[in-house]
């Protein structure tokens, strides 16, 4: 049994492939031939489980992981959401520039914000299950350049992610917590067999 994680985005790629290493399993990125997913759903888990469907139309053996996350500010409705890697042109550090934008004038106290993260883990007999986690703070007044989101995500001991003492902080909840979930699933699927 192999596992495809299906995403061409290398740190992805990396963050889920460590957090996937004790179930001893192989695990691969997706075929040459799978083009850039279009994400047109309008929640995280609709998104991650395109990306799976994806990949399952090409391989029906596999155990397939799906990942979708990105940044809400309440302040904006929800904004940018879904659209967090694209909702303008250019880079996370632009993008981040962006919200820090928006919010201006806005007292940190009303600049709450939340990290959230969507795995679908699809088995080859054609069930799945969603696999969640979020990280609560705040949008920052200023920003760190060149840190993308992770330069204006404040955390409840007023620093912001990039800033972090643990390097390991930078990447950390919503992802461990929506993997941590994932690898108990498949655990229980696996002892199953
Ligand atoms: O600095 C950050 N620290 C974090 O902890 C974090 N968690 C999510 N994000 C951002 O959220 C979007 C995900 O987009 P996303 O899931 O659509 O991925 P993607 O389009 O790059 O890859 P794919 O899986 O679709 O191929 C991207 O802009 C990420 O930078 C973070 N940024």
């Amino acid at each position: 049994m192999e596992v495809v994680i299906a995403t061409w985005n290398k740190l992805k790629l990396e963050w889920i492939t460590q957090g996937l290493l004790q179930t001893g399993l192989p695990i691969k990125s997706m075929s040459k031939q799978i083009e850039d997913i279009e994400e047109t759903e309008s929640t995280f888990r609709g998104n991650a489980r395109l990306k799976v469907e994806c990949v399952r139309r090409v391989d029906s053996e596999s155990i397939i992981f799906g990942e979708d996350s990105g940044l809400s500010v309440e302040m904006l409705g929800g904004f940018p959401g879904v659209k967090t890697a694209r909702f303008l042109e250019g880079t996370d550090d632009d993008r981040a520039k962006k919200i820090v934008e928006l919010l201006h004038g806005v007292p940190v106290s009303k600049r709450k914000a939340v990290f959230h993260s969507s795995i679908v883990v699809s088995f080859p007999d054609g069930t799945d299950v969603v696999c969640e986690g979020s990280m609560h703070g705040w949008i920052s007044t200023d920003r760190i350049e060149g840190e993308g989101y992770g330069g204006i995500f404040l955390l409840s001991n007023n620093l912001v992610l990039s800033e972090q003492p643990s390097k390991e902080y930078t990447m950390f909840d919503h992802h461990r917590q929506a993997l941590f979930q994932a690898n108990l699933v498949m655990k229980d699927w696996l002892d199953n067999q």
